[in-house]
């Protein structure tokens, strides 16, 4: 068998354009694990609505993070995948969920290097039905269709993996060294809370107000909200930050529908209104830098502290290509090709 191997990260608009970003925006919002109600109603919310509403106002916010060398997120995936490349010995190829650089042009690229045996790594610490979820089923639908013979396997959600929080709590440390900060927020993107409760596999587990994400439970494998809250947990061990030091929040909410709780502008105003003069930010649900975390968050982020009187606002940069990343990628391809 030959070996090779598959990143896939969430993807971007093929420029910073409107017309670009409402391609982008449509078939994301169109996956029926995003936006997850009947085809009728998603049809109607997001052709007749989102579509005709959001393209203007995301492409002005695409515009502000741009860089000359293409959208961040691609540009840092791809640099991570150079370097996970050079740490290892078969090819490595790069995919995106949605937009260009389609999955099946990932497997594409490495079938016509004669591999056979593909490790698949969503590029996401947490699984949700939303990313994780949506890129399995869709590669499985992929390989059926073009490439039956080509055996695929895949890294769960590593949100708990000893080494991966080592690695995030050393960035952590390392960016946040010599800023002033009394308060760490680590803020997730969001989920309609309907999303939690349709992957309870228990039926019963989830209690939504966060209650049941502390009781041991199988339903936790496909726990978004368990998942993100234990990355704080087991980080602020860690970095032994004291109780009252650190929260969690979540982040990009779309719609109308309840999304998790609490909202990270909200907490950010309320951080504010209550005094807090110094913070710091980190993002753990994105392993690259993007829309989310450099202009929601470093942009509106700060602005919303400001006007709430808080004066610095640290964010960390999410962990990139960062060395000790790219080192526990290539150990985890290592561990699977052995
Ligand atoms: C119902 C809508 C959405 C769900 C559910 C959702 C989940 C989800 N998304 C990410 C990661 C990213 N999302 C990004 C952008 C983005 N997300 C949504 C909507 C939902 N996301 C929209 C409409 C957008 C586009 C931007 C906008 O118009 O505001 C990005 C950034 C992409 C980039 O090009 O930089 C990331 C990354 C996760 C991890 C997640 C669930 C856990
Ligand atoms: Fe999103
Ligand atoms: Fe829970």
């Amino acid at each position: 068998m030959s070996k090779g191997v598959l990143l896939v990260n969430l993807g971007s608009p093929d420029s910073p354009e409107p017309k670009d970003v409402k391609k982008y925006l449509g078939e994301f919002l169109m996956d029926e694990r995003v936006i997850d109600v009947p085809l009728w109603a998603r049809n109607l919310l997001v052709k007749g609505i989102i579509l005709n509403t959001r393209p203007k106002a995301s492409a002005a916010a695409y515009k502000k993070i741009w860089w000359e060398e293409g959208s961040p997120l691609i540009v840092i995936s791809e640099r991570l995948k150079s370097k996970v490349q050079e740490q290892v010995d078969f090819p490595v190829a790069l995919a995106m969920r949605y937009g260009s650089m389609t999955i099946k042009k990932g497997l594409q690229e490495l079938v016509d290097k004669g591999v056979d045996e593909v490790f698949l790594i969503p590029l996401y610490p947490q699984f949700a039905m939303a990313t994780t979820e949506t890129i399995l089923v869709l590669a499985e639908d992929i390989r059926k269709e073009h490439f039956p013979d080509l055996k695929i396997s895949d890294l769960p959600a590593f949100y708990n993996d000893d080494d991966y929080i080592e690695v995030l709590s050393n960035s952590i440390k390392k960016n946040l060294e010599g800023k002033n900060y009394d308060h760490l927020l680590f803020s997730y993107h969001g989920v309609p809370e309907r999303h939690i409760r349709k992957r309870d596999i228990t039926k019963s587990h989830c209690k939504i107000d966060g209650s049941c994400c502390v009781i041991p439970s199988p339903a936790h494998e496909f726990c978004y909200r368990h998942q993100c809250l234990e990355v704080t947990r087991l980080v602020a061990k860690k970095l032994s930050l004291k109780d009252d030091t650190y929260s969690s929040s979540f982040q990009s909410r779309l719609g109308f529908d309840p999304w998790l709780l609490p909202y990270t502008d909200r907490t950010i105003e309320r951080l504010g209104k209550e005094g807090l003069k110094n913070m710091a930010i980190a993002t753990p649900a994105f392993v690259s830098d993007c829309l989310e975390t450099l202009e929601e968050i470093a942009m509106e982020g700060e602005e919303i502290f400001h006007e709430m009187g808080g004066k610095e606002f640290t964010t960390v940069p999410c962990l990139n290509d960062d060395e000790e990343w790219v080192a526990l990628l290539a150990k985890w391809i290592k561990k699977w090709s052995n």
